[in-house]
């Protein structure tokens, strides 16, 4: 996203008065120094159609999945249409308050049970106006895992849906938006100092506390609805599942690891030492053995021996997309002999079921396995939607081989497929070449992945093992809440 273009529309939401210094009142009753109504926005169709550019432009640097779309009623109501209108996408509108005639429906527009609805609002607190809204829909039968926000005041929201297993993916925050305008000079240092001081006084999150008027917790409900109630431990003795997905189930289980950390390091003897080092924190390594300059077989049996001490798998992030008999080859033979050391490969779906074929042929016999790359974590990827979609069918069926999914949340129903999702860091952001990372909690908690893969999180750490073990217990904590066990 260009930043430029953020700064001059946050110069237009100041020039027509979206934004504005003094003393307010919140819908929560506390007065605060900056407001911002985004109501009046509807006056100026050049502004519109910026704002919901931006929001849309979130969606796609986000990847986002979803059926359907709905805006918080009533200032994002026209942003969602706008968006939808735009780029073909089906909407649905909230009401706020059912009609007392005809059908008395709280959500009008064509769904179905377990459609995924984003949610589009202009500005965010709290997040309580997001959950009303979130709550309604779920009441439906839909399912709301994400929401997009153009404003995030920064008191709390973000932190708010979180806990109730909802990523807000905010456009501008309060302190992109104080910078601007004061580098713009259109507030002085104190303004923008006191509302700043506002903000920090003013989070409204508080963790323990009940959200929204429900009994019951929207992710909690979310839990059931996705199947996500089953622990690892009763994943690993399914009937059908996979057995190197029952071995590492188990392994997760024991060791309280969720945790792979990819080991893109360039020395055979660094990712030795690495593995040795910080095996007792992973459930599974993942190489590029390609990376390495100075590979052979000691090296491998090395790994395979350090794999054994301390009972991870090794998961080879090879990426095989060619026809069945070309990744035959590939993954029996060459210089890097994949199929002998390395439990796990991972296969594009695009030349086709041929691909799942040649890998399996060598393979099964030796009890390797194989995960579908159904979606990625750089930007602007094409593994999207129907694609996705596909990929989850041809993983059905070849289930004897493939064992789940590398993906950006969980793509299927079936509890006996593993997800795993790279593009993680304690931090949401991204890398200069695309990279898009999420948190820990968002992957496993909201998005119910089922491993979280980390590189740089932890190869660029001051203390790489300090770093993995801040992972692995990020990770076993989402988890555990996403299983309730922290009594939310
Ligand atoms: O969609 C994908 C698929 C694979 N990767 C791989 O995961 C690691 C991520 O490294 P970070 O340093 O944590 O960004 C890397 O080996 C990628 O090749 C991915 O990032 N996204």
């Amino acid at each position: 996203m260009e930043s430029a273009s953020i700064d001059t529309l946050i110069l237009k939401l100041h020039d027509v008065n979206a934004v504005k210094f003094g003393e307010y009142r919140l819908k929560s009753g506390l007065m605060t120094p900056i407001y911002i109504d985004l109501r009046v926005v509807v006056s100026y169709p050049a502004i519109m159609n910026q704002v919901s550019n931006f929001i849309y432009q979130r969606v796609l640097e986000k990847g986002l999945q979803f059926d359907l779309v709905c805006g918080v009623p009533y200032t994002a109501l026209p942003l969602a249409t706008i968006i939808c209108s735009t780029h073909g996408l089906p909407m649905l509108i909230r009401r706020k308050e059912a009609k007392d005639y005809g059908t008395k429906r709280m959500v009008e527009g064509s769904f179905h049970e377990g459609d995924t609805c984003l949610i589009i609002e202009d500005t965010v607190t709290s997040g309580s106006s997001i959950m009303e809204t979130a709550e309604v829909l779920c009441k439906e039968g839909l399912k709301v895992t994400d929401a997009i926000v153009l404003m995030d005041r920064e008191q709390g929201g973000v932190e708010m849906l979180a806990s109730q297993g909802i990523v807000l993916h905010p456009v501008i925050s309060m302190s992109k938006l104080l910078n601007v305008l004061l580098a713009a000079g259109r507030i002085d240092t104190q303004t923008a100092q006191s509302v700043r001081k506002f903000i920090l006084a003013n989070n409204t999150f508080r963790p323990k506390e009940k959200n929204g008027n429900s009994d019951v917790p929207v992710h909690k409900k979310q839990r059931v609805e996705h199947n996500l109630q089953l622990s690892y431990a009763d994943r690993a003795e399914l009937p059908n599942v996979h057995p190197l997905a029952s071995k590492l189930l188990k392994i997760m289980e024991e060791k309280q690891s969720n945790l792979c950390v990819s080991a893109d390091v360039t020395s055979s003897e660094e990712l030795l030492q690495l593995a040795d080092s910080l095996g007792p924190k992973i459930c599974m390594l993942k190489t590029h053995i390609d990376i390495l300059k100075d590979c052979t077989v000691a090296f491998t049996q090395k790994l395979q021996a350090l794999a054994e001490k301390h009972n991870f798998l090794i998961f080879e992030d090879r990426k095989f997309a060619d026809i069945g008999n070309t990744v035959k080859n590939q993954y029996e033979g060459g210089l890097y002999q994949i199929s002998s050391w390395s439990h796990i490969v991972n296969a594009h779906a695009v030349p086709g079921p041929g691909v799942v074929k040649g890998l399996s042929a060598v393979g099964k016999p030796l009890g390797r396995g194989c995960l579908l790359i159904a979606q990625m974590s750089s930007q602007g990827s094409l593994a999207t939607g129907e694609y996705t979609n596909a990929v989850v069918k041809m993983a059905e069926e070849h289930s004897d081989f493939v064992l789940g999914f590398i993906c950006g949340s969980k793509i299927t129903k079936r509890p006996e497929f593993i997800h795993m999702t790279p593009g993680v860091q304690m931090q949401t952001g991204g890398d200069a070449l695309g990279q898009q990372y999420a948190t820990p909690e968002e992957v496993i908690c909201s998005k119910g992945s089922d491993v979280i893969i980390v590189g740089r999180g932890v190869l660029e750490a001051a203390d790489r093992l300090k770093a993995a073990e801040t992972y692995r217990k990020s990770g076993w904590d989402a988890y555990e809440k996403r299983m309730g066990h922290n009594g939310q």
